[in-house]
């Protein structure tokens, strides 16, 4: 997968090049670079914002940069399916794991990350013609800006392609019970400041590990994320361990 961040802050993306994303670029899984909007100015200040029309605080970002800029990712002229272009944004699609997914699939992705105000409206229109346009937004709070959001939404994407995480099963587990939150985790010593490990996860019996875990799942996500469970689930989550 390629994938394109355009930013006045490109160091704020420096952490993509750490850890697995940044092996998995190393080797070719993922095509990563990180763009400066400023590149893409003309004038010695290599100016970005303006005023708004229609007046208020604040400054808009400039189209002619970001116009500039999204040409030389993707061409007018060029041919093959068009790259997604995500514009984080708190008027933006929710991005959960489903999304992740989606996105995983694709090609191409493309990051606009806005400053300021935001980006002159007529940059999203214009990006239409040689991008599929998302607005997405990572959760209802207000951010200065959309590196951010990149960075929770590269991370969250790029873990799924093949390749990039070196085992692969972790991904099976999430995917079966996505719906319920993680089971907890306990590793050496057995006895630690007066606290034990659940004595079930000492004996080695597989089914009654297997038992505990799926039972802390359910209390846990009952417990704190009622909204991910209704009635029906809990029904077909009983029923599918009794088949299991
Ligand atoms: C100029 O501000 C932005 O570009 C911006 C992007 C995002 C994403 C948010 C949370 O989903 S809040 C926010 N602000």
């Amino acid at each position: 997968m390629r994938l394109d961040v355009i930013s006045i802050f490109p160091e704020y993306l420096q952490p993509l090049s750490l850890s697995l994303i940044g092996r998995a670029a190393e080797e070719g899984i993922l095509d990563l670079n990180v763009t400066n909007l400023r590149d893409f100015t003309e004038d010695k200040h290599r100016k970005v914002d303006d005023t708004p029309y229609g007046g208020g605080a604040g400054m808009v970002m400039m189209p002619e940069p970001w116009g500039r800029a999204l040409d030389a990712v993707r061409p007018a002229d060029a041919q093959g399916p068009k790259p997604t272009l995500i514009v984080p944004s708190p008027a933006g699609r929710v991005f959960d794991q489903q999304m992740a997914y989606e996105l995983a699939e694709e090609e191409h992705l493309v990051f606009a990350c806005g400053r300021y105000e935001g980006i002159d409206e007529r940059v999203v229109d214009y990006a239409r013609e040689n991008f599929n346009v998302i607005p997405v937004s990572i959760g209802d709070y207000v951010l200065n800006g959309g590196e951010v959001a990149v960075m929770v939404m590269v991370e969250a994407i790029a873990r799924l392609i093949p390749g990039v995480i070196g085992n692969p099963e972790s991904l099976v587990e999430e995917s079966h019970s996505d719906v319920l939150l993680e089971y907890p985790v306990y590793t050496k010593p057995a006895s630690w400041r007066g606290r034990e490990v659940p004595e079930v996860l000492l004996g080695g019996n597989h089914q009654r590990v297997g038992r505990f875990r799926r039972d802390e799942q359910i209390k846990r996500t009952a417990a704190r994320r009622p909204d991910l469970i209704t009635q029906m689930d809990v029904q077909s989550l009983n029923r599918r361990d009794r088949d299991a």
